[in-house]
């Protein structure tokens, strides 16, 4: 047990699958994963270690934003030795040719400050997805038949942003979506020499203002599910 993390030792999978949403954690487990068992509730944080085609997995909400995910990352590795950490979370698109419910597998994630950019001073660290996972993540939804971009997303510090001069920018260099985790994710997988790795699904479009409500954020992007555990076990 951890002070966030009621698994008891060995009941976390050296893969996890990370919504922010708790609950699509709970649907990703039972919809997937054979013989899911809750192994968290802390705070209402779920996760669920189960088997997927018999690879033991875990499913573990992060809450929003790169704090939160901080905390549940920082013990999983540190704590339970999780080795492969995929974010499957949603995302607003930036770009005309991203459309609402395709994937983007985030290459790279900018943003202004994350909660390890203390350590980095007046340097601007890259972070950057496990390129073996990216490619066997883009193999997969190849195969699956997902439409499916790559490239470099923001992983913004707010969702009610006041800085619409840094989201023009980011349009204009070409930044595919909008979410608030994988850039903090990355640069632990980085310091720790874990495999990261953020499918996302767009759950709205920046542009259009089309957006899918609460329901269907929580219990409807099974694409991304899929090309994340494939991606893992490839
Ligand atoms: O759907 P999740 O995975 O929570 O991801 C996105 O949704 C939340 C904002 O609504 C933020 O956590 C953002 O990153
Ligand atoms: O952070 C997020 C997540 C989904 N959609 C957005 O617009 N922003």
């Amino acid at each position: 047990m951890t002070f966030h993390i009621g698994a008891k030792p060995g009941e976390i999978a050296e893969t996890v699958l990370l919504p922010g949403d708790p609950y699509r954690a709970r649907w990703a487990a039972q919809t997937f994963l054979k013989d899911a068992r809750l192994i968290n509730e802390v705070r209402g944080m779920l996760g669920y270690t189960g088997t997927w085609q018999g690879h033991p997995v875990t499913i573990h909400g992060t809450g929003m934003g790169m704090s939160s995910l901080s905390i549940y990352v920082n013990e999983l590795i540190r704590d339970y030795g999780a080795q492969t950490l995929i974010r499957i979370g949603s995302a607003g698109a930036m770009q005309p040719q991203v459309k609402v419910r395709d994937v983007v597998l985030a290459m790279s994630a900018c943003t202004l400050t994350a909660p390890s950019n203390g350590i980095f001073k007046e340097l601007n660290f890259a972070p950057t997805a496990h390129f073996g996972l990216l490619k066997a993540a883009w193999d997969a939804a190849e195969r699956l038949g997902v439409p499916t971009h790559a490239g470099t997303i923001y992983s913004s510090q707010l969702f009610y942003d006041e800085r619409p001069d840094l989201q023009e920018q980011l349009q204009r260099h070409g930044a595919l979506c909008v979410e608030m985790e994988a850039a903090e994710l990355y640069t632990l997988a980085a310091r720790y020499g874990r495999r990261a790795l953020a499918v996302l699904t767009i759950s709205d479009h920046l542009l259009t203002e089309e957006a899918l409500p609460a329901d269907q954020r929580e219990r409807s992007f099974g694409d991304m599910v899929e090309i994340a555990l494939h991606a893992a076990f490839a």
